[in-house]
């Protein structure tokens, strides 16, 4: 199977069912020319014969022929059906990975779309407008035994047929726009209104509902207007469209008696052109209903496809062997994205197994962005972030989450319990939950809550407070006893105690043998680390051993004076520089470390 073909390959696999399904069309198609026909012979006849009897009997036979058919119709519909699961199965799972990665990559084209655009799909090849495709190639059939049985009536249902195309694509036309617009204006309000609820509470706490509730109704108000517009055109098309089926029909029976007044055709011939056209005009009447579906099926499908493409297999990975630990950057450059400017660039740091490196910087300086990038979620721009010497793409996110730890700057726990969440939604040992519990120095904080480690905690931590959500997050970054942490800024809502417990936490895991990065500005954070690199403005411009990082950052308030300014270039990355400019160093790290704050 290659990858461009994924979605279509999966689809293959159920050619079979659409087989399946197109055959009992056929039957059902080809059935129907029987009752056709016989009605004519029926009416024929009993026109002749003006025996009750025969009338009696071979109505009866074509309601059989007419149920028959019906329960053909049943079966069709189950095979459908049956075709969803295989699509579910086969290619369900895969999609939500698809759209996963897609997100974390911010994919263009909108990858949320991507479980939305597979329902698309599937309701499209299982619902009953698919029908219309499996029927359509059956109407020249029936256009060509009108022509038989008379060929003004055959002229008359294949001009009838083209103006209902015509209709369709008139109606196509019409709403494409209003529809369009409609739809656009419309995701973008569902967009705003999820936000405001997540910020609901900022909303409530500054009186900002009134101003969000006419913002919504003003941009409601367009939506339904576009709505309409679009209905009242459809609607006149559709009007048209029902009107010309009926004078199509009455026409054919009119025509039909003309015919047969002149003797040109026997009576049930008029019944039997008429049944026919119907079916033959059923196709096109049902794609005019569904053509809409089927281009939105057909843009799922395509977008789709793109999303297949753009995001490849998790298991097509090598995954070496679980590192000991050892963490390397080599030229690293990281443009956020939607950005043109990196975040980072010309990045290069070395760190042994074990070690505890502490990252500090301004604002905006590129520290989370490291972060992201040491865990895998964010991939460099240029460069490699290797552990043991293995580039850490070449581990899937499943498995190298067996051996990385990550506390992001905003925590984000999942709705379910503390264990859960701790446990990282996998297997519930108990022993290794309350392990990393430990680890964490949070255990008899959980065991305070009020169902211990089964407290249910809310859609995205929402029962905790902000410091509890930390220690747990920190407890899930170390479940597993991982080789390596991260841990972005994990003391910004914590007190002196939760403070106390991170450094345990951080001293605990460093006498176990993990690397730990920590991203932090308190001293006491640092007092834990062995290595401190100073980021600024994406680039390295300190790394070495704390005592002399800290040493150079906090020299300043004695020897600043006028050395400040003629100091400020030839920066670059290296070991912590003892010819620094220290103006400069006070004036990156300044804002977060003083010289009594420093250890
Ligand atoms: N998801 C993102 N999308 C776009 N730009 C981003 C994104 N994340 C970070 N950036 C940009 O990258 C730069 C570095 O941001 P980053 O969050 O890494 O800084 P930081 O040093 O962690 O800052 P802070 O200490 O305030 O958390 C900033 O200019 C920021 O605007």
């Amino acid at each position: 199977m290659t990858k461009k073909s994924e979605l279509g390959a999966v689809l293959a696999t159920c050619r079979s069912t659409f087989v399946m399904a197109a055959v009992f069309s056929s039957v059902i198609n080809l059935l129907m020319v029987v009752p056709s026909l016989y009605m004519m012979q029926v009416y024929d006849r009993v026109l002749h014969s003006h025996s009750e009897a025969t009338l009696f009997m071979l109505t009866l036979i074509t309601v059989g022929l007419l149920g028959t058919m019906s329960l053909l119709e049943v079966f069709r519909s189950r095979i459908l059906v049956r075709i969803g699961g295989r699509l579910d199965q086969r290619l369900g799972e895969r999609v939500l990975a698809a759209q996963f990665s897609g997100s974390l990559k911010r994919l263009d084209g909108n990858p949320e779309q991507g479980m939305r655009d597979f329902d698309t799909v599937r309701q499209f090849l299982t619902g009953s407008g698919i029908f219309a495709f499996f029927d359509a190639p059956w109407a020249p059939l029936f256009l060509a035994i009108i022509f038989l049985l008379h060929p003004l009536l055959g002229f008359f249902a294949l001009a009838g047929g083209a103006v209902l195309l015509v209709l369709a694509f008139a109606n196509n036309a019409v709403t494409k726009k209003p529809l369009a617009s409609a739809g656009k204006v419309s995701s973008a309000l569902s967009g705003a209104i999820d936000s405001s609820m997540r910020n609901a509470e900022v909303i409530e706490a500054m009186g900002m509902f009134q101003n969000f509730r006419r913002r919504w109704a003003v941009r409601q108000g367009d939506v339904l207007r576009l709505q309409a517009q679009a209905a009242d055109r459809a609607g006149i098309v559709m009007g048209l469209t029902k009107f010309t089926r009926l004078l199509l029909q009455t026409a054919m029976l009119g025509g039909g008696a003309w015919l047969a007044i002149h003797e040109q055709i026997s009576a049930g011939c008029i019944i039997a052109a008429s049944v026919l056209m119907g079916r033959a005009l059923a196709p096109v009447e049902q794609a005019i209903g569904v053509w809409k579906q089927f281009l939105g099926a057909r843009v799922s499908y395509r977008r789709l496809n793109g999303l297949l493409q753009a995001t490849e297999r998790a298991d097509s990975r090598s995954n070496p062997p679980r590192p000991e630990g050892s963490v390397s950057a080599e030229n690293i450059r990281a443009i956020p994205p939607g950005r043109d400017m990196p975040s980072l660039s010309d990045l290069s740091f070395e760190l042994p197994s074990g070690q505890v490196l502490g990252i500090i910087g301004p604002s905006g300086a590129g520290k989370s962005t490291l972060a992201r990038l040491l865990v895998g979620a964010w991939r460099p721009n240029a460069g490699t972030i290797r552990f043991d010497g293995s580039d850490i793409q070449s581990w899937n996110a499943e498995t190298r989450g067996t051996f990385v730890g990550y506390l992001p700057q905003d925590v984000e726990l999942f709705d379910g319990t503390v264990a859960e969440n701790i446990s990282r939604f996998g297997s519930m040992d108990g022993e290794a939950i309350v392990a990393a519990a430990k680890k964490a120095d949070v255990h008899d904080l959980i065991l305070r809550l009020p169902q211990g480690y089964d407290t249910p905690i809310g859609r995205g931590g929402s029962a905790l407070s902000g410091g509890q959500r930390q220690r747990i997050g920190l407890a899930r970054a170390v479940f597993g006893n991982p080789a390596i942490v991260v841990l972005d800024e994990p003391n910004s809502n914590l007190d002196d105690a939760g403070e106390a417990a991170l450094v345990h936490a951080v001293s605990q895991m460093k006498a176990d043998g993990t690397t730990v990065i920590i991203i932090s500005h308190r001293p006491s954070v640092l007092s834990a680390t062995d290595q401190i690199l100073l980021l600024e403005a994406g680039k390295i411009r300190l790394f070495g051993s704390r005592a002399e990082v800290l040493a150079t950052v906090t020299r300043p308030v004695v020897t600043a004076g006028g050395r400040a300014g003629d100091q400020r270039s030839g920066s670059h990355a290296g070991p912590a520089r003892q010819d620094g400019s220290p103006a400069r160093d006070r004036q990156t790290a300044g804002h977060e470390l003083t010289e009594q704050q420093a250890v």
